[in-house]
């Protein structure tokens, strides 16, 4: 489910008509996603000879006075040929437009599919991808403050409290208040650092075989360690779905892909234990307060917040075994 504001045929063709992308043909709904409502929209295209675009509206959790640092670092990661969709504006110039009180932006459409096991050669495309990205950034002029942080994970895991946690798995609190004070103790710091990603999960990856032809969903985009933004795509790539074993060739080629584009310094190498057991935390936080805050019987699937418990409790016993300079 992710249509949640019906629009007309009226409505869209009148929002379409003020962008010079010709005139709308068809807009189908698409299931995938939670957060916003997409559409695929097909229109005449400026010069008649078809044109298909992503609609975004914006539904929730997204604050609008975020919206034009998401989407100028789209057009700024599309400038710079990453695999990124650039946002099409519209007559008069503006990225997005107010339907009602919600936003919508209309963006470039990118082939591809989210692939769900990927292989080695997949994954050593989206290291590439990954770093090729955090070489574009370097002059993008904006910041955001990171909202899902250490202090955040902290503030979310109390809130649940252990009494809530402990229904979701008994073994859930104890992980969890334990791992906080790890973190708060290890967490690195004068390292690298820019506007990264912060969600790079499959679902968020198009692949076209073994390339990527597109990164999309940057609305968990922050300023923070580059080096996180790595963690964080090793932590959601590299295991089977449920997190109850590693595949170490994805890892490998995830982080040998990176450094084909990016090489990481030793220090960025020397954080990536507590950078993977950081992103883990990330997860285990925002899904356990979402799962508590889904009632049973929604029609959203819950995401388990154990499976990254699973692969957190892999990257402890791992230690710095899979961040060597030889991987
Ligand atoms: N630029 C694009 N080109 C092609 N398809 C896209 C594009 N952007 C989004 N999609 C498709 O729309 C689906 C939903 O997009 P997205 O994941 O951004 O939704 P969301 O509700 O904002 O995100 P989520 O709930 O996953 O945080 C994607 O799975 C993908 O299939
Ligand atoms: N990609 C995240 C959802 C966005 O916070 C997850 O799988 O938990």
């Amino acid at each position: 489910m992710a249509v949640y504001t019906h629009l007309g045929a009226e409505e869209l063709a009148e929002l379409i008509a003020t962008y010079d992308v010709g005139e709308l043909v068809s807009a189908k709904g698409i299931a995938e996603g939670v957060s916003n409502s997409n559409w695929i929209i097909e229109t005449s295209g400026s010069d008649g000879t078809g044109a298909r675009f992503i609609l975004t509206m914006y539904e929730r959790r997204i604050e609008l006075s975020d919206l034009p640092f998401f989407l100028s670092l789209l057009d700024h990661l599309a400038a710079r040929d990453c695999p990124v969709p650039g946002t099409i504006h519209d007559r008069e110039g503006a990225a997005f437009r107010m339907i009602g009180d919600k936003a919508v932006a209309l963006i470039e459409y990118l082939p591809g599919v989210s692939v769900d096991h990927p292989t080695a050669n997949q994954a050593h495309s989206v290291g590439k991808a990954l770093a090729q990205m955090h070489l574009a950034v370097d002059d993008f002029e904006h910041q955001r403050h990171q909202t899902m942080g250490l202090a955040e994970w902290d503030h979310t895991i109390n809130r649940c409290g252990a009494e809530a946690l402990d229904r979701i798995d008994p073994a859930l609190a104890d992980f969890a208040f334990d791992e906080l004070g790890v973190l708060a103790g290890d967490w690195p710091g004068g390292l690298p650092h820019g506007v990264v990603h912060c969600d790079l999960f499959p679902d968020n990856v198009l692949m076209l075989g073994d390339e990527v032809s597109g990164l999309i969903d940057f609305y968990f985009a922050a300023t923070d360690f580059i080096a996180y933004d790595l963690a964080v795509t090793h932590a959601a790539w590299s295991f089977e779905r449920g997190g109850h074993s590693y595949r170490p060739e994805i890892g490998a080629a995830l982080l040998r892909g990176y450094q084909s584009v990016r090489e990481l310094s030793a220090a960025e190498l020397a954080a990536m234990p507590v950078f993977v057991r950081g992103a883990c935390m990330r997860f285990i936080s925002s899904r356990a307060a979402d799962w508590l805050d889904t009632p049973d019987g929604a029609l959203v699937a819950r995401k388990d917040p154990m499976d990254f418990v699973r692969r957190s409790q892999f990257y402890a016993s791992s230690g710095s075994a899979l961040f060597t300079p030889h991987v």
